[in-house]
């Protein structure tokens, strides 16, 4: 069921898909208030683009190598959005830099495997963030749903859920731990973003 509070999302995407297919699961089975208008995949191939595609949303490939600046880039990803009615977007495993337009300031949201602000910025995406968690010693992590802003992992956080770090644990362990924290955190995340939007 659609109504004026579900969210009209684009999502952007350079992996498998895992995060994508847990939304569309939630959306399917408990009633997320989410309409996929578009997926953006960061090149061919990738197996989120599968999954949108059998899932029968619209899919584009935008490839940044394609663009001489930062600001090409971000029209060549944020036009599609408006055209196809998106007000709001996920990026879901998604691992190029781009800068935000004024129309989607607080409206694009992330999910990074660890407990911001550690183990973010620049290089820390994916096993990286496990393999630094561990390597540093800690004994917690977890994952953050935050808003992006033009720097990397910077913007307001938004929800947080953590998990312990085994002594035993290898950076994919613990990838896996966090992954299954990340597949409730992230459709919680959406449900307190359509509760409080404005249009
Ligand atoms: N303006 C923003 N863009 C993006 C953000 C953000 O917070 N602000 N978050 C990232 C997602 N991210 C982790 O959550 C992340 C992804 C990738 C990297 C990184 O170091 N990338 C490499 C390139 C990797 C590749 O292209 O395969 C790099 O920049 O050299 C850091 C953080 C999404 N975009
Ligand atoms: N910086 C964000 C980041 O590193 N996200 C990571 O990308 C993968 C997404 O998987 P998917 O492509 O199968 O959805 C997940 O491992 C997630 O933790």
């Amino acid at each position: 069921m659609s109504d004026a509070s579900t969210l009209k999302v684009a999502v952007f995407l350079s992996g498998g898909g895992r995060t994508l297919a847990n939304l569309i699961r939630h959306r399917d089975e408990h009633g997320l208030p989410i309409d996929f208008r578009l997926v953006i995949a960061s090149r061919d191939g990738l197996g989120g683009i599968k999954i949108a595609e059998d899932a029968g949303i619209e899919t584009c490939v935008v490839r940044k190598n394609d663009f001489e600046s930062d600001e090409a880039y971000r029209e060549a990803m944020f036009e599609p959005c408006r055209k196809a009615g998106a007000t709001h977007v996920i990026m879901a495993g998604f691992l190029k830099h781009v800068l935000i337009p004024t129309d989607f300031e607080q409206r694009v949201i992330n999910i990074h495997p660890s407990l911001l602000p550690a183990f973010g910025g620049k290089g820390m995406y994916g096993r990286n963030v496990h393999a630094a968690a561990i390597e540093r010693g800690v004994k917690i992590s977890g994952c953050t749903v935050h808003y992006v802003d033009n720097l990397y992992d910077n913007g307001p956080i938004i929800h947080q859920k953590a998990c312990p770090i085994l002594p035993t644990d290898t950076p994919d362990d613990l990838a896996s731990r966090v992954f299954k924290l990340e597949c409730e955190t992230l459709p919680e995340a959406i449900r307190m973003m359509a509760a409080s939007q404005d249009i």
